[in-house]
C-alpha cells in the first residue's frame, strides 16, 4: 500500500533531508539563555515547562527530553527544523543542551492554550470550521514535506482561543514517509490509533493522521470524548468495529490480504455497522449538520486509502458552509 498523495516528497529531496541518522550536526544554543518558570506537564518522553528567554524576557516553552535513543532525538530535531515556521506548526526557537547531563531541551514559542476538555464543549460549528481548517492546514503542510505526525490527538493541538491561534505540537513520534517501507505500528495514542495500526498493516502513510482528525471531530460533534474508547489496543479495534461493523472490518482485512490477528478471535463480536445518525441525541443535535456528518463519514474509514486527504478535507462542503 502506498500513499495517494505526496508519495515522493522525501525521495525528491537530497538525502540529508530525511536521513536523520547521518546528520547529527545541529548548532546547539546555550541553556543559560533560558529560565524555567513553572512545570506544565510531563510526557512519556519529556518534561515540559513554561519559561522565559533571558535576553528578551519573552515567554517560551521548554521541553526537556528524557534520555532516549539519540536516533529518536535526531529524528524529532530534524523534523522540527524542516517544519518550524510552517502554518499552524509550533515554532522551534532553539535547541540547547545541559552542559553536565548533556540532556537536550527544545525551546518553543509559547501558546496560552486552554485544555481541550474545557474548550471543546464551548465550540460552535463555526469554531470547529475555523480550528479544524487550521489543523488540516498544518497536516497538509507536514504531509507535503514528506512527514507523518503519527500522534494527532487533542493533547497535541494547542489552542489559544484569545488569539484564535492553533499549533500542532509534539513531533516526537513523527516520521519521514517513504513508499513501501514497513513502519512501527506501536505509534499514536490508543483512542486515536487508526485501524491499520491495530491490524498490523505496516505500510501505512499520511492517511493515519486523518483517522485521528476524524476521531477528534466525531468526539466534539457527538459530544462523546473520546469517540472510540478502547480499554486496550485489542479492545480499541472492537470499539471501532462496534461502529463501523465487523463484516466491513473483515472486508478491509481481505482487501489487504491480512489475517485477523488471533487476539481478536474471542473478543470481536459480530456488529452491524451503525449509521452516524444513530449518534445524534437531544444534547448534540444542534451540532449535527449533514455536512459535518458526511465529513466524519469520509475520514473514519477502515481503509486508509478511502479517507479524505488533508487537502480534500479542507475542500469538503462543511468548510465552505456559512453558519
Ligand atoms: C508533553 N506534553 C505535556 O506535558 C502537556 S502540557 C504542554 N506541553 C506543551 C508543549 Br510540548 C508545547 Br511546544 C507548548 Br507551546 C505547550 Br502550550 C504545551 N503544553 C501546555
Amino acid at each position: 500500500s502506498v500513499a495517494k498523495v505526496y508519495r515522493n516528497s522525501c525521495s525528491s529531496m537530497p538525502r540529508d533531508y530525511w536521513d536523520y541518522e547521518q546528520c547529527t550536526d545541529f548548532n546547539w544554543g546555550r541553556i543559560s539563555n533560558y529560565e524555567v518558570v513553572s512545570k506544565i506537564g510531563r510526557g512519556k518522553y519529556s518534561e515540559v515547562f513554561r519559561g522565559l528567554t533571558v535576553k528578551e524576557n519573552a515567554s517560551c516553552v521548554i521541553k526537556v527530553l528524557k534520555p532516549v535513543k539519540m536516533k529518536k532525538i535526531y529524528r524529532e530535531l530534524k523534523i522540527l527544523t524542516h517544519l518550524t515556521g510552517g502554518a499552524n506548526i509550533i515554532t522551534l526557537y532553539d535547541i540547547v543542551q545541559d552542559p553536565d547531563s548533556k540532556i537536550p531541551a527544545l525551546i518553543f514559542e509559547n501558546v496560552d492554550n486552554v485544555d481541550f476538555r474545557k474548550l471543546y464543549p464551548t465550540f460552535t460549528l463555526s469554531d470547529i470550521q475555523f480550528y479544524f481548517s487550521q489543523l488540516l492546514t498544518a497536516l497538509d503542510y507536514c504531509h507535503s514535506m514528506g512527514i507523518m505526525h503519527r500522534d494527532v490527538k487533542p493533547q497535541n493541538v494547542m489552542i489559544s482561543p484569545k488569539e484564535r491561534k492553533l499549533r500542532l505540537i509534539d513531533w516526537g513520534l513523527a516520521e519521514f514517509y517513504h513508499p513501501g517501507v514497513d513502519y512501527n505500528v506501536r505509534v499514536a495514542s490508543r483512542y486515536h490509533k487508526g485501524p491499520e495500526l491495530l491490524v498490523n498493516l505496516k505500510q501505512y502513510d499520511y492517511s493515519l493522521d486523518l483517522w485521528s482528525v476524524g476521531c477528534m471531530i466525531a468526539a466534539i460533534i457527538f459530544q462523546k470524548e473520546p469517540f472510540f474508547k478502547g480499554s486496550s489496543n485489542a479492545d480499541q479495534l472492537v470499539k471501532i468495529a462496534n461502529v463501523l461493523g465487523t463484516s466491513e472490518l473483515l472486508q478491509y482485512l481481505n482487501h489487504y490480504n491480512l489475517p485477523l490477528p488471533t487476539e481478536y478471535d474471542e473478543i470481536l463480536g459480530n456488529y452491524v455497522r451503525k449509521p452516524w445518525e444513530s449518534f445524534i441525541n437531544d444534547r448534540n443535535k444542534n451540532m449535527c449538520c449533514v455536512e459535518v456528518i458526511d465529513l466524519i463519514d469520509n475520514l473514519l474509514r477502515y481503509d486508509h486509502q478511502q479517507r479524505l486527504t488533508a487537502q480534500e478535507a479542507m475542500n469538503h462542503p462543511f468548510f465552505q458552509k456559512k453558519f
